[in-house]
């Protein structure tokens, strides 16, 4: 157990991607961005293909976890670390003891794999890298009393292919791998490391499972080093005024440290989360086919020409796995003893002074700790970093979000702005040969058809599948804008809705004169303190109920173990709605807020519609989008669900599109390319209606807002059997009590 606590840490995968700008991976370790594309076919690099320029991804973080390749090395103090990345693992565990196991290879490594191709292009331009540990990583010399801890900034020195004997486990099987591993060092220019830090004060190690920690005096000091004012780190560390040192490992041939790209870099901490971002590196590209090698101790090849470093210590071996000579002794021509094979301890050594002038324009490209976002933005869905201990927390609830770990506010609450409904231009009709605002998208193969119908002021769009899908339809019910109606009802729900998911500047200032005066008294709960804005004004007060909006936990996802939340903040009223997220409900009756009977009322008229006998609905589900939240595929084909789902949107634009399920596809003769069978484009007042339950049953939708979005999705739950069972059952033994 450390003395000293991290001081950026987090006990769930989904608190480090949320959080952290540079560590968004949720399955893999090494966190990438950029092209991952292919050589470009110019003609140049048809040429000159040794040198054609490959668009390089960048690493930003990489983690360590679990078992190590053979050779990998945690030494002086974390500073040195070697690693395996790429993948093609399997953890092997020969002797069945757990200090034996070893992430063994599978297939071959290769320089051109899209994260080991990334790895080298970071070596190469020396761009600093965050390592982060996680608490199963093996070679931590301590047990880290949480699931991941960041380490630091280190810069890739060396890069190197081994041969690997494979886990020989039948005659099919090559006898050998081609693995890559790279030699990572802290960066000194950052300071000392968190888990050196001397804490006198502290008694016993940090560990937050046991107690809660706060940060001691000495990690405070590094936190707001840690946070960073470019200026300090410019003044003490620039390229300019430090002396290019004399070192053993400052090869001529490596390129100088080169500026990230600003634009880059703010795409990168402020951007959308969605992983995809595309960050286009202004760094030069990695020539094809060569490795970077730092080290002072390196040679030619005389078979291949190419530089290698000095590794082993029973001597020097070419490593480049394309050469005849790879992995083969200088001195002898034969291949070394696996078992007996180690690292030099030159090797080893830090390399400390030639890397002090490794963060490119001598400060570290962004603050490890990640930026709080602005308190006059709805993009709020970030992870937040918590100043008191340093835990990182998703974003659980809207209204003064709070550390997972300690309870201190992350963040200073300020009521966010109002977001206003959005105007709506009239919509032009296709025939009419103007602009189209409404443009589904039907595939071709689906043999869906659309209906237009126009009626008392709403226009309603009817989307039929053919009789070979079974009983399914959709529906989209929308003033008729085009005709001179408006969405006076969802404007006003769209500003209620706000009103109650989080207090306004009049709400919070009364209620923190109240706790002043009241000093000691415990605070208010969240739940009681907000508005209840009948009239629809913006008359936030004190004592109502706010309509619950949070971020509950999925019941089971597919991101490895661990707590995860949805995307999403929702809440539930009426009947209990049972689905893979695990949360309470509110009642719908005449307690509940009026935007609630309010909605209520709009969807039941918007769905008779088209459904004149639709029966009553009995179960609302609002779900409040921040800007880039989405909600993926899906469907809502619960247990005793009515064959009506009616959703009423408010806010940015969306798309909603239908597919039918994989397990479906073969049944309806229908090629995966053709599964996204609709997309639909959903404005502010729209109301959805899905039809049929074969509809849950062979297609799942999604939705993707433009931005701030609120949905509020309408059901008629009846109690299945087992609720029947388990309710008697809990009467039976109640009565009985
Ligand atoms: O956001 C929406 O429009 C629909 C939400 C949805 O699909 C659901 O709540 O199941």
């Amino acid at each position: 157990m450390p003395r000293s606590g991290p001081i950026i840490w987090s006990e769930t995968r989904q608190e480090l991607c949320e959080s952290l700008p540079y560590y968004r991976a949720y399955q893999t370790g090494t966190y990438v961005t950029g092209s991952l594309g292919a050589r470009p076919s110019t003609a140049a690099a048809k040429l000159h293909p040794a040198s054609s320029t490959l668009k390089d991804s960048i690493p930003y973080g990489y983690l360590l976890a679990g078992w190590p390749s053979r050779r990998d090395v945690w030494a002086h103090s974390g500073r040195v670390i070697i690693s395996h990345g790429g993948g093609k693992s399997e953890v092997a565990d020969a002797a069945g003891a757990s200090s034996t196991k070893k992430a063994a290879l599978k297939q071959d490594q290769s320089a051109n794999d899209s994260v080991i191709r990334a790895l080298l292009h970071s070596s190469r331009h020396r761009l600093p890298i965050v390592l982060i540990a996680a608490e199963t990583y093996a070679l931590l010399p301590v047990r880290l009393p949480c699931s991941y801890a960041v380490l630091g900034w280190y810069v890739i020195t060396d890069c190197w292919a081994e041969r690997e004997a494979a886990e020989a486990k039948d005659a099919e099987q090559p006898s050998a791998f081609v693995r890559w591993k790279f030699r990572f060092e802290w960066i000194p220019a950052q300071g000392e490391p968190w888990w050196e830090l001397r804490d006198d004060a502290r008694q016993a190690g940090w560990d937050p499972r046991q107690r809660v920690e706060r940060f001691s005096t000495a990690q405070r000091q590094m936190a707001k080093h840690m946070r960073g004012s470019k200026r300090k780190h410019a003044s003490s560390t620039s390229p300019s005024d430090a002396e290019p040192s004399p070192s053993r490992s400052t090869p001529a041939k490596l390129s100088v440290p080169e500026s990230f790209d600003e634009s880059e870099r703010d795409r990168l901490l402020y951007g959308p989360i969605k992983t995809s971002a595309t960050l286009v590196s202004q760094c030069a590209a990695t020539p094809a086919g060569e490795s970077p090698c730092n080290a002072a101790q390196s040679a030619s090849c005389r078979q291949c020409r190419f530089a290698s470093p000095t590794v082993y210590d029973t001597g020097w071996m070419c490593l480049r796995p394309d050469c005849a000579h790879f992995f083969l002794l200088a001195s002898s021509g034969a291949s070394p003893d696996e078992e007996t094979l180690d690292f030099s301890l030159a090797f080893l050594q830090p390399q400390s002074l030639a890397l002090d002038v490794a963060f490119p324009g001598g400060e570290p490209p962004f603050p490890l700790i990640p930026r709080r976002p602005s308190s006059r933005s709805v993009d709020q869905a970030r992870g937040l970093w918590c100043s008191k201990c340093g835990r990182l927390s998703c974003r659980e609830v809207i209204f003064r979000p709070s550390c997972a770990h300690c309870g201190h506010a992350v963040g200073k609450w300020k009521p966010w702005p109002t977001v206003s409904p959005p105007t709506l231009v009239r919509e032009l009709w296709p025939s009419r040969g103007e602009a189209v605002f409404f443009d589904p998208v039907l595939s071709k193969t689906s043999g869906i058809k659309l209906h237009v119908r126009r009626h008392a002021g709403l226009v309603v769009y009817s989307f039929a599948f053919p009789d070979a899908f079974g009983d399914c339809a959709v529906h989209v019910v929308q003033a008729d804008v085009h005709a001179g109606a408006q969405e006076d009802v969802a404007d006003r729900l769209f500003r209620e809705f706000q009103h109650h998911a989080w207090p306004t500047d009049a709400a919070v200032d009364k209620e923190r004169y109240r706790s002043k005066k009241r000093r000691k008294m415990p605070e208010p709960s969240p739940a009681v303190l907000a508005v209840d804005d009948a009239e629809g004004k913006n008359n936030a007060g004190v004592g109502t109920k706010l309509v619950p909006f949070r971020r509950h936990v999925l019941t089971h996802h597919g991101c490895g173990s661990g707590r995860m939340l949805t995307q999403q903040f929702t809440c539930n009223y009426g009947v209990a709605y049972k689905h893979v997220v695990a949360m309470g409900t509110e009642p719908l009756d005449t307690t509940s807020p009026a935007v609630i009977s309010s909605t209520l009322d709009l969807l039941h008229t918007r769905t008779r519609a088209v459904l004149a006998s639709c029966a009553e609905f009995n179960e609302l589900y609002p779900v409040l989008y921040l800007e880039h939240q989405a909600m993926s595929f899906h469907d809502d084909g619960e247990p005793g669900l009515g064959s009506v789902v009616s959703s009423l949107s408010l806010g940015s634009t969306c798309r909603m599109r239908f597919r039918l399920k994989a397990k479906c596809a073969a049944a309806f003769d229908v090629a995966p390319r053709d599964r996204v069978v609709l997309d639909l484009p959903l404005r502010h007042g729209s109301v959805v209606v899905q039809q049929g339950h074969d509809l849950q049953r062979n297609f799942e939708h999604c939705v993707d807002p433009q931005g701030f979005r609120i949905a509020i999705t309408a059901r008629r739950i009846e109690p299945t059997t087992n609720d029947i069972a388990k309710k008697s059952r809990t009467k039976a033994g109640s009565s009985a009590s």
